[in-house]
């Protein structure tokens, strides 16, 4: 059985104080055991929160990084770096990444296997544009994403990555897809991965669902087969929606 994983992604959100007090109140709100909670911060504020979450079975994600270990790329921070601190996820490929900083499948593949060479798990983005979307061509597009980002990963390995699946058009708008066609497209990637890479494997990977994702809905696309949580931005902002997202995802304790 996959663990469920709801990760916040805050994107250019948070002082260090603003995160720490955050923190805080996940901390003192018991968050059920049996979902993987993970949060993804800001670069400026890892290093205080990775102090913040020792011992503490909340993980702590970054939103970007470079392959290489070191060298002249002025801004960037490698995945080596977030290893050394570490962090244990980094989200790679997201649509606002791939949109305004036209970072490519072939990176995103160079950043994702770099990820797994440090044992940093993973959170590979896809997902198709509304004029991808109105032109009959999400499955193509989605499982050309995702053949290209795991491309050339050793098989004993690909079982860590996550996958979110996140049509852009749903992303901050908060016009969210349905759960059925989130599954449909979900359903639709683990079988890409069945003939890409063998039943085995492709049952253990985790899907999420992002875009638009709120307390409200969350249990409607836990309720599908397979989908394995989300990955949340403006939900996932405010700590005590944060945990209500994680405590629904539970299947001990959610609300489903
Ligand atoms: O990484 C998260 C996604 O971009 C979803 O963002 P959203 O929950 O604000 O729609």
């Amino acid at each position: 059985m996959r663990t469920p994983i709801i990760a916040g992604n805050w994107k250019m959100h948070k002082t260090v104080n603003e995160a720490v007090q955050y923190i805080e109140t996940i901390q003192s709100n018991q968050l059920p055991q049996d979902v993987e909670a993970v949060i993804c911060a800001p670069f400026l504020t890892l290093h205080t929160l990775q102090d913040k979450l020792a011992g503490s079975s909340i993980g702590l994600g970054a939103q970007n990084a470079h392959w290489e270990k070191e060298g002249a790329y002025t801004g960037e921070v490698s995945v080596h770096m977030l290893q050394d601190l570490g962090v244990g996820y980094v989200i790679l490929g997201h649509s606002e990444r791939r949109t305004y900083f036209a970072e490519t499948c072939e990176q995103v593949n160079k950043k994702t296997i770099a990820a797994l060479n440090a044992g940093i798990i993973p959170i590979v983005c896809v997902g198709e544009t509304i004029q991808e979307r109105e032109s009959g061509r999400t499955f193509e597009v989605v499982s050309s994403q995702v053949k290209k980002a795991l491309k050339g990963i050793a098989s004993n390995e690909l079982h860590k990555v996550v996958l979110a699946y996140e049509p852009v058009w749903a992303i901050g708008t908060g016009r969210a897809s349905s759960a059925n066609d989130a599954e449909e497209v979900i359903a639709y990637i683990r079988k890409t991965l069945m003939s890409e890479f063998g039943t085995a494997v492709a049952e253990q990977i985790r899907i999420q669902y992002g875009g638009s994702v709120k307390p409200e809905n969350i249990a409607t696309y836990m309720a599908e087969p397979n989908i394995d949580g989300a990955l949340v931005g403006g939900a996932a902002l405010d700590p005590e929606s944060f945990s209500g997202l994680v405590k629904a995802a539970s299947r001990v304790g959610g609300q489903a």
